[in-house]
């Protein structure tokens, strides 16, 4: 498990496409964002950096630039290291600076990942390439949100006059419980920011959804279509609508900008695995007595 941390930091940092340089931490400052920075003050241009490592010049903009050639310089870094010991490396630059094979694997895997997910991201805004089907994608968004589906099992509970059927659906409220402390969980660690495509406009968010690694919406697709095909007997055609949802809600994901491709897939998976565990822990009338005695 020691691939793990890189993984999770591989997710974290986005890799290659920083979402503002203003809100990241303070670290070494690529050529980019030097060059970003410059543009915004007019005496500091590009130009101008050139020349003042000519000329030698000891303004005020000139004691910043030279600040910032010293510390682009990774021998200078090295020797104020050196001189105080306690000064660590940024995380994401001893990853660049020591990249290993796993790092880099990973790191080709998630650029394509968001070139993927961007250009499939096409319900992202009304003015996207097929932004007037956004209305519709919301509406699958809903279809497979977590209050409708919690709300709707709580009613058929309640509802329920037979004890067999208290017992499917006793386990679907569980089961659903499970997914969203799951994926509370693992975003909370991972803490993947969602793609800048993204606009925060969800119906019934918790604080973690302002993460995206993993899709709640693809766990519970995957998780609830296989239960329904599993406990409830349901005609062919039924099955067939029951597996298709399940494909265009974590399809949904990515069109509305929401995920990255990997979001979805492993949170496809992940749903697969929650079911897994429902069946492993399946609450029934012997294992949980004091749960079906009304
Ligand atoms: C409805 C009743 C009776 C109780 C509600 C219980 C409760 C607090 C449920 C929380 C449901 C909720 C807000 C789930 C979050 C769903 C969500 C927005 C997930 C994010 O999905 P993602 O695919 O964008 O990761």
């Amino acid at each position: 498990m020691t691939w793990l941390p890189e993984v999770v930091s591989c997710l974290r940092h986005r890799c290659f496409t920083p979402r503002s340089t203003a809100a990241q931490p303070a670290k070494m400052p690529s050529p980019r964002v030097t060059r970003a920075a410059n543009t915004s003050n007019p005496n500091v241009s590009g130009r101008f950096e050139f020349m003042s490592l000519l000329t030698n010049k000891t303004s005020v903009s000139d004691q910043t630039l030279t600040r910032h050639r010293t510390s682009d310089s990774p021998v200078h870094r090295k020797d104020s290291n050196s001189s105080s010991s306690q000064q660590q490396l940024p995380e994401e630059d001893c990853m660049k600076l020591n990249p290993s094979f796993l790092g880099i694997a990973l790191k080709s895997l998630l650029a394509v990942d968001l070139w993927l997910s961007k250009k499939m991201g096409v319900c992202a805004r009304e003015g996207s390439s097929w932004g007037s089907a956004r209305p519709m994608m919301k509406l699958v968004e809903i279809s497979g949100h977590g209050i409708p589906w919690i709300a709707g099992t709580i009613y058929c509970l309640y509802r329920s006059d037979s004890s067999a059927g208290r017992e499917v659906i006793l386990n679907l409220l569980f089961a659903l419980l499970l997914d969203i402390i799951l994926v509370g969980i693992v975003k909370g660690i991972v803490k993947r920011r969602r793609p800048t495509q993204n606009r925060m406009d969800m119906f019934a968010t918790f604080s973690v959804d302002k993460y995206s690694f993993p899709s709640g919406h693809a766990t519970r697709a995957a998780m609830v279509s296989r239960f329904m095909l599993n406990h409830l007997v349901l005609a062919v055609p039924v099955r067939i609508l029951v597996m298709l949802w399940a494909i265009v809600v974590s399809l949904s994901r990515v069109m509305l900008g929401r995920h990255n491709v990997t979001d979805v897939l492993f949170g496809f998976f992940m749903g697969h695995m929650q079911y897994s565990l429902v069946e492993y822990f399946w609450l029934s009338p012997n294992t949980l007595p004091a749960l079906f005695k009304y």
